[in-house]
């Protein structure tokens, strides 16, 4: 109970932080409308009841109430929907700034890994436009709730036993919640079948995949697959409508024989002149509006509870970004409490980077599996180490621990002697560079997507331009329309899409931007460069690494190509998760060990 109001409270939190006028005017301008509508009926009543008995006071003052009640619905239900979509709107803004605060704030990558987190990411992602209508859920619930209320204290007035009427309204919610049961069922037992449909229309359109698909004659087997999988998705949706359909019959019964009795009643009542006509006009009036009320209740209901239950992953997340965060304090404390106080990470590498039997291990599904185990090797300062093995060796796992992306299971990773983990995470990300398998393709200026490689100096055309040279994108900008203005993507009206090799250049020219790192890490960058454009561009790394050695900086290559890290001046070779050779080329060749053989076999393929 306690996280459902917690969760109801963040969301009403971010209607109110967002547009707090606007959120408070439309519970205000809800309520006005909510009660004019029986007010109105009352109206109607006392006209009929004044004129009958020729009180033509009576009956000018009930039609000026009703004239106004209908100016101020009108004015009301106007300003009501302007509130609305402001609200919604700045929410909406408030909630993904958040979101991306939330998911992109979290120090690490491990949390990537994490199921739960991921599961949880995923579906926040989808239902994010709810997460700004916590303010409209609760404005129609209170709209409900007034109208409900003012039409209970009417027909009371008239006679106790009619409040049936609106307590009708209960057995309508209770038919809406077992109608929304039905087919949110529906939906849990077609969801897997339902991303496979998703997945396989996705195949069968996707530009990128039409070569493979009709090289392999696929498009015909998908269409039949898509169409099976639809088939099934929606024979068990349409059963699950028609049995919400049935509800709803049962539910337009009761309030048809609640609407028929509410009218007998106040009829012999009337007979009885125990009611006068006015009342018999005032309940038809309010028996007529019930069925509406309680339709838009059961909507109401439902969309507060659907807002509710993203509410619940919302503040998950945010209670996982806050552990995380407290985590860290902690840690920046137990730093600061040390005789020596926060170590600053080094200006220049003097000893380099030591990994001292470091085990590592992926977790998910509630197991560990580990993937480094007991790495030791020392990376000299100023060298530039090259980290070659299969698929799956730990070659990646490695780099982000270098990064500080994971803490090892055990062991260690110390930069300088020191514990890499006991520096400040920000300031050690600082001084790394480089680039990944997932680079990102930033669909901004060219200037701007090299540029974000070092924030401070966006701005300097000429340093993005060094970076551009240096990571062998120049060729690509000299091609583009307005050089390192250009827009790249290519959805937008004026942008310029490239190709992956392209794309992947100013991927390397990004990573290439921060002056002086200790670490720059080139983790497969150049996949979707030929042979020998990787050599020269790794040649230009390590050239440009040697001429870095006065930091003691070190660059780490991974590549696939053992004719390309064969100059680095240290070659680590992993298997299975562990280091089986070290040295240069020519010792590792002079070895004759998996180095030399994978090499062999590599150039006698090129030959
Ligand atoms: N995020 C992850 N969650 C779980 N397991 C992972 C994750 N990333 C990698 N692994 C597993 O860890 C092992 C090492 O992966 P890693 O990416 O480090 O290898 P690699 O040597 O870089 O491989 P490749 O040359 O194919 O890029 C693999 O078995 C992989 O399946």
């Amino acid at each position: 109970m306690r996280d459902t109001l917690r969760s109801y409270g963040a969301l009403m939190g971010i209607g109110f932080r967002a547009a707090p006028w606007h959120a408070t005017w439309q519970l205000l301008t809800g309520i006005v409308t909510a009660v004019s509508l029986p007010v109105a009926a009352l109206g109607i009543k006392i006209i009929v009841d004044a004129s009958l008995s020729d009180d033509l006071n009576g009956a000018l003052y009930a039609a000026l109430l009703l004239g106004g009640t209908c100016a101020a619905a009108l004015a009301s239900v106007f300003y009501y929907v302007h509130c609305l979509f402001t609200v919604r709107e700045r929410a909406g803004a408030h909630a993904t700034r958040e979101l991306m605060d939330l998911v992109g704030g979290t120090h690490g990558l491990a949390h990537h890994e994490n199921p739960d987190y991921l599961d949880q990411v995923q579906r926040i992602r989808q239902e994010q436009d709810q997460l700004s209508g916590m303010v409209n859920a609760t404005a129609g619930i209170v709209r409900v709730g007034a109208t409900l209320g003012v039409t209970a204290v009417l027909l009371v007035a008239i006679d106790p036993r009619l409040l049936f009427l609106p307590l009708l309204a209960l057995p309508s919610l209770w038919l809406g919640k077992v109608r929304r049961d039905v087919r949110k069922r529906a939906d849990e037992a077609t969801s897997e079948s339902e991303r496979l449909r998703r997945h396989l229309f996705e195949l069968g359109t996707a530009p990128e995949y039409g070569a493979e698909l009709r090289v392999f004659g696929l498009t015909e087997v998908l269409g039949d697959r898509h169409r099976k999988v639809a088939a099934e998705v929606t024979a068990r949706r349409s059963r699950a409508d028609w049995q919400a359909a049935g509800l709803s019959v049962i539910d337009a019964v009761i309030s048809a024989l609640g609407y028929i009795g509410a009218i007998a009643l106040v009829l012999m009542l009337a007979v009885r002149q125990e009611a006068t006509p006015g009342d018999v006009v005032l309940v038809v009036g309010l028996a007529a509006q019930m069925s509406s009320t309680v339709g838009t209740a059961v909507g109401y209901g439902t969309h507060f509870l659907q807002v509710l239950t993203v509410g619940q992953r919302f503040t998950w997340l945010r209670r996982y970004a806050a552990d995380e965060r407290r985590a860290l304090r902690a840690l920046a404390a137990a730093r600061d409490a040390s005789a020596a106080g926060p170590p600053a990470v080094p200006g220049r590498l003097r000893e380099g980077i030591e990994l001292r039997d470091v085990h590592f291990g992926y977790t998910g599904g509630g197991q560990t599996r580990e993937v480094l185990r007991g790495v030791s090797c020392l990376l000299p300062p100023g060298s530039v180490v090259a980290l070659v093995g299969d698929n799956g060796a730990g070659k990646s796992t490695l780099v982000k621990l270098l990064c500080g992306f994971y803490r090892p299971g055990s062991g260690s990773v110390l930069v300088d002697g020191v514990e890499l983990s006991a520096f400040d995470p920000a300031e050690w990300r600082d001084r790394c560079a480089g680039a990944f398998q997932d680079y990102a393709r930033l669909e901004f200026t060219v200037r701007e997507n090299v540029g974000v490689g070092d924030l401070p100096r966006i701005e300097d055309h000429a340093a993005v331009g060094a970076a551009l040279e240096r990571g062998g994108g120049s060729g690509v900008v000299a091609d583009l329309p307005d050089g390192l203005g250009t827009r790249l993507g290519g959805r937008w009206p004026d942008g310029v899409e490239l190709s992956g090799g392209q794309w992947q250049k100013l991927a390397l020219a990004r990573g290439l931007m921060r002056q002086a790192p200790l670490l720059c890490v080139f983790d497969e960058p150049t996949a979707a460069l030929d042979a020998h454009t990787e050599h020269a561009l790794f040649e230009r790394f390590a050239a440009a690494a040697r001429e870095n050695r006065d930091i003691g900086g070190i660059t780490v290559l991974v590549s696939h190509r053992f004719s390309t890290v064969s100059m680095a001046d240290m070659i680590v070779v992993l298997d299975d998760g562990r280091v089986t050779e070290t040295g240069t080329h020519r010792e590792l060749m002079a070895r004759g060990g998996t180095y030399a053989e994978l090499y062999g076999l590599q150039s006698r393929g090129y030959r």
